[in-house]
């Protein structure tokens, strides 16, 4: 079985659980295709097979976390950096299983008043910034370029060596594949956080239990 391996805190729980099921023998015969460089030590210290999109362009199950999940299953994901990664290995996998608490939960994609991120290229980032904020005008968004560094004094760079732009909406998208097509079709852009029609069920954990929401 080819498994996507997400990133983040929700789903390192997800791979290490992985590393111990295989480590005791109750599972064998997988290989992960992680969603960043973060996970693929982690994957890597606790021997779980690893591969490509190269060579496993066909993925059967990716497991990932979520930072705001829709009443439709449309998510925003990326406040971890890994977007781009994580939007190509789970756009090729037949399911994509979501992991979460409840306080991803939103009633409209950009509501949570924290970041909305764009993975930008790092040539003429500003100008590419001040594009995204005027296409979300009306929605009151707010574009800052993401820092890094103990003192937030140099941009955050991805695995892939670009910059993020984090857009705060002040009200929620109201339509999605329409916004993200708007934000795809700028030059300069790389990718969005907007991950719409693609997970295939999301577990949510709160207070009272665990909840499986599908479509
Ligand atoms: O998209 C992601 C990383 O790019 C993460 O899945 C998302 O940020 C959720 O992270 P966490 O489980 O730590 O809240």
């Amino acid at each position: 079985m080819v498994l996507g391996l997400g990133t983040g805190s929700t789903a390192a729980f997800v791979v290490d659980k992985l590393g111990q099921l295989l480590s005791t023998g109750q599972l064998s015969n997988i290989v992960g295709i992680p969603t960043s460089k973060r996970t693929q030590e982690q994957a890597a210290s606790l021997n779980i097979p690893l591969s490509t999109l190269d060579l496993h362009p066909h993925i059967d199950l990716a497991i990932d976390g979520a930072d705001e999940v829709d009443p439709n299953l449309d998510l925003v994901k990326g406040r971890g950096g890994a977007l781009l990664r994580e939007k190509m290995v789970e756009a090729a996998s037949s399911s994509f299983i979501v992991v979460a608490d409840d306080s991803k939960l939103v009633s409209g994609l950009g509501g949570s008043g924290l970041a909305m991120p764009v993975e930008v290229v790092q040539f003429c980032w500003k100008y590419n910034l001040v594009r995204l904020e005027g296409l979300f005008k009306e929605l009151g968004c707010e574009a800052k370029l993401r820092l890094s560094g103990d003192g937030r004094e140099k941009p955050y760079v991805t695995d892939n060596g670009n910059y993020i732009v984090d857009l705060y909406f002040k009200n929620p998208i109201k339509d999605g594949f329409a916004a993200g097509k708007e934000i795809s079709a700028m030059e300069g852009v790389v990718e969005h956080g907007l991950f719409l029609g693609m997970a295939t069920s999301v577990i949510i954990a709160g207070k009272t239990g665990v909840e499986v929401m599908t479509k």
